[in-house]
């Protein structure tokens, strides 16, 4: 396992093209926010647009439309219980699952609809689902980004044995597209499809609702922006991001919010793009 380092930030964060548009940079559908859950919609979308994703779109209950123009008016907002298929098609990533609930059928109609070009990034509801409801994983470029007790439902590798990263290795040959594994932990663990890496910066200052759905927009608008960087540094970059921001916090806080890390994202990566 090699330890991720800072290096990933300089090789990965670009200084902006001068004739480059919003377009440049990426649409980013996001996916997911049922009643009890507006909230994680509403910070995946304020890390991936600070983050800096060209076009953000949150697909959610019509009751999250007010909270999400209040907190971003950055972002766009369309029922997801409207039909799906072509605004999944008109995406470069989609990322599903943060705050889904039990919505297997929206889960189920964008997993149907996405094409190998696209990003998908699955995260904590709709990983319960494609365990509980034993779902081929999307045909695409594919990230996930569990913690131990979803990646546990998913693999059916215990909590226990995921510290022998063979058998996180073994699950992961298994799927029927091979993914990028964000395995979510103190000190979490990236398997791409070359090396594995280690995080280990970050600490229980992050240890509070939301700061996986923070990571999850972060890593989504790292993968629409830096796509001449490959996927897997992409995603590298972004975990690396996020507990970077927090160990900065925590220097003066004894909790670091994932609503704060959002808003340090475009004072930190000014620092890295060259
Ligand atoms: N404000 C919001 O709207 C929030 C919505 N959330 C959403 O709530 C849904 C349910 O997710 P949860 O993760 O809360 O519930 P889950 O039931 O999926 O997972 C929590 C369970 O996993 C266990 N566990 C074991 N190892 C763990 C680890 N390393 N990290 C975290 N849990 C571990 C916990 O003890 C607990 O029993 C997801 O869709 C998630 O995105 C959460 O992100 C919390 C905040
Ligand atoms: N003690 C800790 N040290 C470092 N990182 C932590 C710690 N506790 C939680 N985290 C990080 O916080 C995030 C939690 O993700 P997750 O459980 O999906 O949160 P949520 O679903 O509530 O948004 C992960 O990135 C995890 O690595
Ligand atoms: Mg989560």
């Amino acid at each position: 396992m090699k330890p991720l380092t800072e290096n990933i930030l300089t090789k990965v964060i670009k200084k902006r093209p001068t004739h480059a548009y919003k377009g440049t940079f990426g649409r980013v559908l996001i996916i997911g926010g049922t009643l009890q859950y507006g909230g994680a919609v509403i910070m995946n979308a304020l890390a991936a647009v600070n983050a800096g994703a060209g076009l953000v779109t949150v697909a959610t209950d019509p009751a999250n439309f007010t909270a999400i123009h209040s907190q971003l008016p950055e972002a766009m907002v369309v029922d997801f219980n409207s039909d799906l298929i072509e605004l999944v098609q008109h995406h470069d990533v989609i990322l599903i699952g943060s705050g889904l609930g039990d919505r297997l059928d929206i889960l189920k109609e964008t997993f149907a609809a996405v094409y190998p070009k696209q990003v998908v990034i699955v995260d904590g509801s709709a990983l319960t689902l494609v365990a509980e409801h034993h779902l081929d994983w999307p045909k695409s470029q594919l990230v996930i980004t569990p913690h131990q007790m979803e990646w546990q439902r998913v693999s059916g590798v215990s909590i226990a044995q995921q510290a022998f990263e063979a058998f996180n290795v073994l699950a992961c040959a298994n799927f029927n597209v091979r993914p990028i594994l964000v395995l979510k932990q103190f000190h979490t663990q990236i398997y791409t499809p070359n090396d594995i890496y280690e995080l280990n910066i970050g600490g229980p200052h992050q240890a509070m609702g939301g700061m996986g759905d923070t990571l999850a927009g972060i890593i989504a608008g790292f993968a629409a922006q830096f796509f001449l960087a490959s996927l897997s540094d992409a995603v590298l970059a972004a975990v690396y991001t996020h507990s970077a921001i927090a160990d900065e916090l925590a220097q003066t806080q004894y909790i670091t919010r994932p609503t704060e890390i959002s808003q340090q994202l475009p004072r930190f990566m000014k620092k890295y793009a060259n």
